[in-house]
């Protein structure tokens, strides 16, 4: 008896299965969501691959979420297992939504049956599986709006492809060059797979979508979001960066939990302790971009030519790059890592300013905790991210690239002088105080986006009611 009132009491709650892509520019968006949702009174199951489940590396903190697994048809070794990338999301198209499907009856038979499925925008075909069941469905875009902006046009044959001219005028954004434009947009034909996915797949089904949710907040893209939101349910629930950093409305959340690599804590925060206030320079490029040799060896040059200390995070599929002697030539000035806690190094007062790829989840931890940032984007969205970063936001500066398209050491070197000594870094720096205080109020109690998902918890839960 006390075993079926639990399950009777329990089967009020509404539920959520949040589906995330296997990376980690995807998980640790999707992955704070569902911290927030869970705050808010929410049972979340978070849903990953197979392989990505066994494969994380947990963080420090316990990760309060229940997680589940489903195939992507690659259970022994993901993505690197396929032969290419356009295999594998060909495989992960046949096999996820069988069993997404076999999760959700797996659920709906226990006490606690699926109410909604927040989907990653690259999934799509979650969608399909939610309203055979009858159940609602969010798409989660995991990259800007001004993105999705671009793309939307570009899918509904309102942009025309390729590019022509000089200068591109879309609603709600500054005029952009081709090179602003999202590498699928700019350079077609690259990557055809992924390429379709996000010009086409992501928007066949969009206007079924119950709601879009957006990791942005409202005063970071106002008008991009107004224009967005006429033509779709979008919410803003952004930045999805741990609560510690920002509104501290959930407790003891410091990290996102999941790391795809082993990350080096002790001995990066030790290093930067010993560093003066404002004086190091943080690099990174994220979980997935490769630089060809010729650009490696020129940012490592630069970093030395800038005489400045840095911590660089070189994953160790990279490391066989870095120039021959680099490592003892600048071990007076560097340390380089192969993954460190971003967060936290971001957030020391040691750190000076970013030099980053500008992937959309860098760029917001980089504005939510206030650190200038050198940009040099490698491809998909970050040539739009850095535009935003330079001339709208004004809190960094686009390293620019020769006629080869690689960033020589002098350029490196420059930019970082001009951050962390120059007059223009006076101004950035103060413009990057102001964005951290905008992101603090966005996901505080009744903050834009606090209100956003409060919303959203409300009809979720309404719908449950009814
Ligand atoms: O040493 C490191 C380096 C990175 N990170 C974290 O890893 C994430 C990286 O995400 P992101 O900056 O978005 O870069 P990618 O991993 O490259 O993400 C992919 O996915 C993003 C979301 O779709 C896109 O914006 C990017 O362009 C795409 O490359 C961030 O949360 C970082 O805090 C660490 O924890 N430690």
């Amino acid at each position: 008896m006390a075993k079926n009132e639990k399950k009777a009491s329990s089967s009020k709650l509404a539920h959520c299965l949040v589906l995330t892509y296997p990376g980690q520019g995807h998980i640790n968006p999707m992955l704070q969501f569902s911290k927030r949702l869970q705050h808010k009174g929410i049972k979340v199951t978070f849903v990953t691959t197979h392989f990505f489940n066994k494969s994380l590396h947990r963080n420090s903190s316990p990760i309060p979420i229940a997680l589940e697994a489903i195939s992507d048809g690659y259970d022994e070794g993901g993505a690197a297992q396929a032969e290419s990338i356009d295999a594998y999301l060909e495989r992960f198209w046949q096999i996820g939504p069988q069993t997404l499907t076999e999760l959700v009856e797996k659920m709906n038979a226990s006490s606690v049956p699926v109410d909604c499925i927040v989907y990653d925008s690259i999934l799509p075909w979650a969608l399909d599986v939610a309203k055979k069941f009858g159940l609602l469905g969010a798409t989660f875009l995991t990259q800007s709006c001004a993105v999705y902006c671009i793309y939307y046009h570009a899918n509904r044959g309102f942009l025309k492809l390729p590019l022509t001219g000089n200068e591109i005028l879309l609603p709600g954004m500054p005029p952009l060059e081709p090179q602003d434009m999202p590498s699928f947009v700019y350079d077609l034909g690259l990557y055809p797979a992924i390429s379709d996915l996000v010009l086409k797949n992501q928007f066949d089904n969009i206007d079924k979508a119950d709601w879009v949710l957006s990791n942005t907040f409202y005063d970071l893209e106002e008008g991009v979001v107004e224009w967005l939101g006429r033509h779709w349910s979008l919410r803003t629930i952004g930045p999805t960066v741990p609560s510690t950093y920002l509104d501290k409305q959930l407790e003891d959340d410091k990290d996102y939990g999941f790391s795809m690599f082993k990350q080096n804590n002790e001995s990066c925060i030790k290093w930067l302790n010993d560093q003066a206030k404002g004086s190091v320079v943080y690099v990174s490029f994220g979980s997935m971009a490769t630089l060809k040799i010729e650009e490696m060896e020129e940012l490592a040059w630069g970093l030395k030519a800038s005489d400045k200390y840095f911590l660089w995070v070189v994953r160790e599929s990279e490391q066989s790059k870095l120039p021959e002697n680099f490592s003892e030539e600048t071990s007076q000035k560097g340390l380089v890592v192969n993954w460190c806690p971003q967060l936290e190094v971001l957030a020391h007062e040691a750190t000076g300013c970013f030099l980053t790829h500008c992937g959309w989840n860098s760029t917001l931890e980089a504005l939510s905790l206030g650190v200038p940032m050198v940009a040099m984007p490698q491809w998909t969205d970050q040539s739009t991210n850095s535009k935003y970063i330079m001339d709208v936001w004004k809190m960094g500066l686009k390293a620019p690239a020769d006629e080869k398209g690689i960033v020589r050491r002098e350029a490196i070197a420059h930019c970082i002088s001009e951050i962390l000594e120059g007059e223009r870094g006076k101004e950035i720096r103060r413009n990057a105080g102001k964005w951290r205080n905008f992101a603090k109020e966005a996901v505080a109690k009744g903050g834009s986006s606090d209100k956003n998902i409060d919303e959203f918890v409300a009809n979720l839960v309404c719908s449950k009611c009814l």
